[in-house]
């Protein structure tokens, strides 16, 4: 009934569970003591003629009920304070492991979990998994030890009356096993249809735009209006397991605590109890069920927060690419003999050898397909070799550390992200010590600098996905955030596709500028932007074919002087006919 790789998940925050159980038990002592107390003011009103201390002898009881009371009260609140904060550090220290693991997936964060989904995760799914903390495992730790305190007090009063309840108290935990399959059944559909219904509806509300254009709202409209019916029918059934269990809970309690008040009345009628021990049997009767009552309506809330337990806990378990501790001394890479594939069946490099020397411009140019990212990701260190080794100055990228090599490499991409920040806080991200002069001097690199002085300087907000400004201003913003970060080795993926020629012209020239003093790389899928470099890679699905300069590539006249040729002749119709 409890999952131990999710009470693992609690780390040091164990210890609150264990104080929360301790108070709980103390509450339940201090019930006790009120009914005792309630019982024994019975007795002596019942019997005050016999007493001669008049009122005064309900002073004792008085005094401990209102210990009783007080310690009741005290040990409540307690259990809610500490409830609360183990709920608190729970989340934070899920939410905290959520994002580093994303972090240290790097881009492969999202594989296998949509980012709907990974939201839902670690916003959602973590508060359901407080609940499942603070409220169901000091329950359950709670129900088990409850009915044996109870049985360890009552059975010196009428030992028949205190097994009869004990023996009880288990059709309570039978019923929770009883619907506990079916139960985790329809939780873990519920995630699912809740992961796709955020899915379905992050991704129509993305694609709005397409959707309206190609007139295909209405069906969208159809498919989310079927996933939320999904949801809405998946719920039902929860609610209706739960309301069904719940039912079933009662009876068992209530008919478990009927018994034994019934047997407490019969050893009265037969002489067997006096009438006071009796009222006290029937007073505490239902405590013995109804800690275990309270853990079976909490199981189903549980039930909940462990199905997304579960997916927190895979996203957790997934092995993080290995770096070691060593640091770059050189930035010369080679990636040797490598051998990749995603899936584990195909593979998309095949023995790929490729060096990118500590100055200058090298470049892997390629039709769409042939592997030019995977390069990437495997430079990135996201993605490991399945044969082969990549070395950064001449050490293997596992032995190096993360933040080492990072703290050399920059990667400029087509969908390099602009934070929602002012344009000088995007600055700060690579550079924290960065003045205005020298953003601007980057700025003018990259010719920009006028446009932002005239629209709010350095305070201009960039919004979400950078959509006050053009794409070529975004990419231009990229790569002059990038080259304030004072990197060594630069790759460049896609960074000029879908931007116009001018924005194009510029980062290209920043580019082969900034290769006279750093390693860049430079992928592209257009062939004249690396005409100027100093080394062309040429592949094609997935295999080196060549390689050399432009020049040495054109005389050759094979792959890449045909693509070569075909890209120079396509765009050159598009010019004529003004395209
Ligand atoms: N995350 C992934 N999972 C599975 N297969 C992938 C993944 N990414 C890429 N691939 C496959 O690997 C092959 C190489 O893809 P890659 O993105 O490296 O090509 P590319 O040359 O960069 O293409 P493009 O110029 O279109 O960006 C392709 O067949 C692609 O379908």
């Amino acid at each position: 009934m409890i999952d131990k790789n999710l009470l693992r998940l609690l780390g040091d925050n164990k210890k609150y569970i264990f104080y929360t159980v301790g108070l709980m038990v103390l509450g339940l002592f201090a019930n006790v003591g009120i009914t005792a107390a309630i019982c024994w003011v019975i007795n002596l009103a019942i019997h005050y003629d016999e007493y001669s201390g008049g009122a005064t002898i309900f002073l004792w009881p008085a005094v401990c009920a209102v210990i009783c009371i007080i310690v009741r009260y005290t040990a409540s609140r307690l259990v809610g304070d500490l409830k609360d904060t183990l709920g608190r550090k729970a989340k934070k220290d899920l939410r905290e492991r959520v994002y580093n693991k994303i972090v240290k997936l790097g881009v492969r964060s999202t594989d296998g979990m949509s980012m709907a989904g990974l939201t839902q995760v670690s916003m959602e799914g973590v508060e359901q998994l407080d609940l499942y903390y603070s409220s169901y495992i000091p329950q359950f730790f709670y129900a088990m030890l409850a009915p044996f305190i109870l049985f360890g007090i009552t059975v010196w009063i009428e030992w028949r009356v205190a097994v009869v309840l004990l023996c009880c108290v288990p059709l309570i935990p039978v019923s929770i096993i009883a619907v506990s399959k079916y139960a985790k059944k329809i939780f873990a559909k519920y995630w699912g249809k809740y992961t796709s219904m955020g899915d379905s509806f992050l991704d129509s509300v993305q694609g709005l735009k397409e959707l309206k254009i190609f007139k295909a709202d209405e069906a969208q409209h159809t498919k989310m209006n079927e996933t939320s019916e999904d949801f809405r029918k998946i719920t039902m059934k929860v609610l209706v397991m739960q309301l069904a269990s719940t039912t079933i809970m009662d009876l068992v309690a209530y008919g478990g605590a009927g018994i034994g008040i019934a047997m407490a009345i019969l050893s009265v009628i037969k002489w067997e109890l006096a009438p006071i021990a009796a009222l006290f049997l029937i007073l505490v009767a239902v405590d013995f069920f109804l800690p275990l009552r309270a853990f079976g309506s909490a199981f189903h809330v549980a039930m909940n927060g462990a199905s997304a337990g579960k997916k927190i806990l895979s996203l957790l378990e997934q092995p993080d690419p290995v770096w070691g501790e060593e640091t770059v001394t050189d930035t010369e890479i080679k990636v040797e003999n490598v051998t990749f594939s995603y899936d584990g069946k195909r593979d998309v490099l095949k023995n790929v050898s490729m060096t990118f020397p500590k100055t200058g411009m090298t470049a892997i140019v390629g039709e769409s397909g042939c592997g030019k990212s995977t390069v990437v990701n495997m430079l990135f260190g996201a993605f490991r070799p399945k044969g082969g080794a990549v070395t950064v100055g001449g050490k293997e990228l596992e032995s190096l550390s993360r933040e080492s090599y990072y703290s050399h490499l920059a990667v400029v991409s087509y969908n390099t992200y602009i934070f929602n920040e002012t344009v000088r806080a995007n600055f700060m991200l690579a550079n924290k010590a960065v003045t205005d002069e020298e953003i601007y001097g980057a700025l003018e690199k990259v010719n920009l600098a006028d446009f932002i002085r005239e629209n709010g300087g350095l305070d201009k907000v960039i919004t979400e996905d950078a959509a006050n400004i053009s794409g070529g201003q975004k990419q231009r913003l990229a790569l002059a955030v990038n080259l304030m970060a004072h990197k060594d080795i630069y790759v460049f993926d896609e960074a000029t596709s879908n931007i116009d020629i001018e924005s194009e012209a510029i980062i290209m020239a920043n580019i082969k500028a900034l290769s006279r003093e750093k390693v860049v790389i430079v992928i592209s899928h257009r062939l004249a932007n690396v005409t100027p470099a100093d080394l062309i890679y040429y592949m094609e699905s997935g295999e080196l074919k060549e390689s050399g300069t432009h020049r040495e590539l054109m005389e050759r006249n094979s792959g890449y002087a045909k693509l070569y040729t075909t890209q120079k002749n396509l765009e050159e119709g598009y010019a004529e006919v003004g395209v």
